[in-house]
């Protein structure tokens, strides 16, 4: 991989301080990380105790790099993790969890450690709802109702290192989140009594949490964050990957490890539109400041997506302009496209999970050959339908592997499943995307207005998270009901099947309908479907709406029938049946339409395509009924032409060349290189009148004889004036190449020289001949074996013109 020059400037960035580097998905964030390791390792570790810390969020994250560093081929940076582990310099890297519970545990050695599970503290809190309602009259938030709630309120103020009432009456809520089922969402104000009873129910929590020995990975933090650090447990570089993801507490844990020195330095890389944790500190739109440190002149961008094909790139953006939030957040990078073709996102939907599950393997059964298994990644933002689907797979023998924090194994020969959350810093070439469900994501009941759209706005950025997971291909899709992401992602860039123009099933409003006069029954199931593929092959195939027809008729085996939709093209002058589609009732299976429109296509020669479908299966084929990815698209040789082209030969050393018309632009031609193609100059041009009949002399009237006329080039002829043009009507001429239905183009004159063609006026007719005069008589000569040679006196002739071009009519 070349690196960019911005990547490379980053990577030998001089250490100075705090620095932040934003960047898109895919820009290069982590790959930027791996490489300034062994950076610092050589240029800026020059004490003995010089250390570094590269922090991660997750574990598999911690994995995957460590996996990378094996990849890493370059023999200058040495970063392989055998020679990095081999250097004298100590380079860590850990998540941030694991490195919180090193400082927990020297605060409390040897104790054990309870970590309260969900249904621990579910019982604790509703215990202390209980306790304080049993003391006194409190206020109707502290309810049985809002157990969840009041769990992820306690956490988020432990996570946002809030200790006392003062400074929770006093701060901003961004990021909570929560699942409480309450239906009517309040306001939970700045100095009010429902902050000041949930304060008290934290206490009342954390005391019964005490009472058991329970503890929680955010109290952890704060005990964490209690033990003193040694100048030699500090390091001179750290750099925070994901760092939009860590909360108040962890941010806290990482400064203090920070050792400040005259050429360390402090990375946070970030990536806010990735910001998918309702108690991270950063990724709210908190500026730095708020950490201490200020980031003015100290931050960076990186705006190119490497990683995603333009398409699923255009697909993902397009569902993040819908965020609010992110676009008022200073320290959002605005995405900009690199140019890497690939195929748009698939979305499909499906009545329910077995069916969607079916559809995910016969889409990864497909793609083998093309791809490994271990190339390709499900996820599903609940790891429940994330294992659902890893059994489902299993059990119809598709190699498949549940993505362990522990051991990732990326190489495995089998596909992996995971969640949303886990995904989070990975790549795969493939990525399915399942359960995109309404009411899974976005998840939106809280018990407070704010929540909501904090909610939607995380569970939007997981699944930009997920579809920028994608090197190539992504599978989107949904059941029973979809999810309300799928609408704000632009359809556009959204595709029924892979290599298919075709978008997702949609349902045209029956006031939208097209054709209307053709349709029996407006509101019959198989309409439905019928107007999707009708305003598809308008929009998507770019076929005109006059170029199909509803109910077209077919006699096959002397019966009559009716095609639901043809297209019909324009085909050496005639206009011909060209596609024939068969759609059928949603899910109503396809097989019996298949017959009927391989029937129908053998009635009808022309029909070269068809395209049978229910809205949930689809086929298409050629004529032999072999299946094909997709239909063509519409292209302007499917109208009636109104192009006349000629091929112009001059009698009058001009070059060959080929001469255009266009009926619908009068005075407007068009010429050509013969070689190359390629358009020439037309500087000067003039009109030439087309005579029918010329026997009696040129015509006095030159408008009421003039059947057309033709706009040439001036430089062609010698007198605009003296020039016409004559249409061959005969085939004396045949073999000097001027055939009937050419027109040739003369020159008004009554001599000619010898071998000159001209046209004779002979017995009162015109007749074209080679001149040939001997002694006082004149031959004249055709170019045919066919007819023998013209020989007269030359009184009984009179010359009207000399040939001096001929335009040849030629097909497209
Ligand atoms: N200059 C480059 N040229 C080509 N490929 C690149 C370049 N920089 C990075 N890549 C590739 O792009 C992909 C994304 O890189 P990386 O994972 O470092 O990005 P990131 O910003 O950390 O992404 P995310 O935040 O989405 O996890 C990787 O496959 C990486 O190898």
């Amino acid at each position: 991989m070349q690196l960019n020059l911005e990547q490379k400037k980053l990577i030998q960035l001089e250490p100075s301080g705090h620095c932040l580097v934003k960047g898109v998905a895919g820009s290069g964030k982590t790959t930027v990380a791996i490489h300034r390791v062994p950076f610092l390792m050589n240029q800026y570790c020059h004490e003995k105790d010089d250390k570094i810390l590269l922090v991660t969020f997750n574990k598999t994250l911690l994995n995957y790099i460590k996996y990378l560093y094996e990849k890493v081929e370059n023999p200058d940076e040495q970063v392989g993790m055998a020679e990095m582990m081999a250097e004298e310099v100590k380079v860590d890297i850990r998540t941030i969890d694991s490195l919180v519970f090193t400082y927990y545990r020297k605060a409390k050695p040897g104790a054990d450690v309870k970590i309260a599970s969900t249904s621990d503290s579910y019982r604790i809190m509703s215990k202390a709802i209980h306790l304080m309602a049993e003391k006194e009259k409190t206020h109707k938030i502290i309810n049985q109702k809002n157990v969840q709630f009041l769990i992820d309120e306690v956490g988020w103020m432990d996570a946002c290192l809030i200790e006392t009432l003062e400074e929770y009456q006093q701060v901003d809520r961004i990021g909570r989140a929560t699942n409480v089922m309450e239906k009517t969402p309040q306001k939970l104000l700045k100095n009010s009594e429902v902050r000041a009873a949930v304060f008290k129910v934290k206490e009342a929590y954390e005391s019964l949490l005490a009472q058991e020995s329970f503890s929680d990975f955010r109290m952890m933090n704060k005990v964490a964050l209690t033990v003193p650090i040694r100048e030699s447990e500090q390091y001179t570089h750290i750099i925070i990957d994901e760092s939009q993801d860590l909360t108040r507490a962890q941010l806290e844990m990482v400064k203090r490890l920070y050792k400040t020195k005259k050429y360390s330095s402090l990375m946070f890389i970030a990536d806010n539109a990735q910001s998918i944790y309702p108690h991270s500190w950063l990724g709210k739109g908190r500026s730095y400041t708020t950490l201490g440190l200020d980031m003015s002149g100290k931050s960076r961008s990186l705006a190119k997506n490497y990683r995603t094909t333009t398409q699923i790139s255009e697909a993902a953006y397009s569902l993040l302009e819908k965020d609010v939030n992110l676009q008022l957040d200073t320290d959002y990078v605005k995405p900009s496209l690199v140019d890497r073709k690939g195929s748009y996102p698939i979305y499909r939907h499906f009545a329910t999970m077995e069916e969607e599950l079916e559809h995910v393997k016969s889409s990864i059964q497909s793609l083998l050959g093309e791809y490994r298994l271990n190339e390709i990644c499900i996820i599903a933002k609940e790891k429940r339908a994330a294992e659902e689907a890893q059994q489902f797979l299993v059990k119809y023998q598709v190699p498949c592997a549940y993505l362990d924090k522990n051991d990732p194994s990326f190489d495995s020969d089998k596909v992996k499943v995971t969640t949303m959350h886990s995904i989070k810093g990975l790549e795969f070439r493939v990525v399915f995307i399942i359960c995109l469900n309404d009411g899974v994501i976005p998840y939106t009941s809280g018990a407070l207005e704010e929540d909501n759209s904090l909610m939607e706005s995380d569970d939007r950025r997981l699944l930009y998270v997920g579809m920028t997971r994608a090197n190539e291909i992504l599978y989107l899709s949904s059941h029973k009901k979809p999810s309300s992401f799928i609408r704000e992602i632009d359809v556009n860039c959204l595709r029924f099947r892979r290599d298919c123009c075709l978008k997702p099933l949609y349902r045209v409003a029956v006031t939208a309908f097209l054709k209307k006069d053709k349709i029996l029954d407006l509101y019959a199931k198989e309409e439905v479907i019928r107007q999707w593929v009708l305003k598809e092959l308008i929009d998507s195939y770019g076929y005109k709406e006059e170029m199909i027809v509803l109910e077209y008729p077919v006699v096959a085996f002397s019966q009559k029938g009716y095609a639901d939709l043809v297209v019909s093209i324009y085909h050496q002058g005639r206009q011909v049946p060209y596609v024939l589609v068969e759609t059928k009732k949603y899910q109503a299976g396809i097989a019996d339409a298949v017959k009927q429109a391989a029937s129908y296509m053998q009635a009808l020669a022309t029909v070269r395509y068809c395209l049978v479908t229910d809205g949930y299966d689809l086929k298409i084929f050629d004529r032999d009924m072999d299946e094909l990815d997709d239909l063509p698209r519409f292209n302007y040789s499917m109208l009636p032409d109104t192009i006349e082209r000629y091929r112009f030969k001059s009698y009058r050393n001009h070059p060959d060349m080929l001469y255009e018309r266009d009926s619908n632009e009068p005075g407007v031609i068009t010429l050509k290189s013969i070689d190359s193609g390629l358009t020439l100059d037309v500087e000067e041009v003039t009109e030439v009148p087309v005579f029918g009949d010329v026997a009696a002399g040129l015509p006095k009237d030159v408008n009421a004889a003039m059947k057309d006329s033709f706009t040439l080039p001036r430089k062609w002829i010698a007198h605009s004036k003296n020039t016409f043009l004559l249409e061959v009507a005969g085939d004396s001429m045949k073999d000097a190449g001027i055939d009937v239905g050419d027109f040739v183009m003369v020159n008004h004159q009554e001599y000619a020289d010898n071998g000159q063609i001209v046209v004779a006026l002979l017995d009162e007719e015109a007749t074209l001949k080679k001149y040939l005069q001997m002694g006082d008589s004149v031959l004249l000569i055709p170019e045919n074996a066919k007819y023998e040679p013209i020989n007269v006196k030359p009184d009984q002739v009179r010359i009207n013109g000399v040939v001096i071009g001929v335009l040849k009519k030629v097909s497209r």
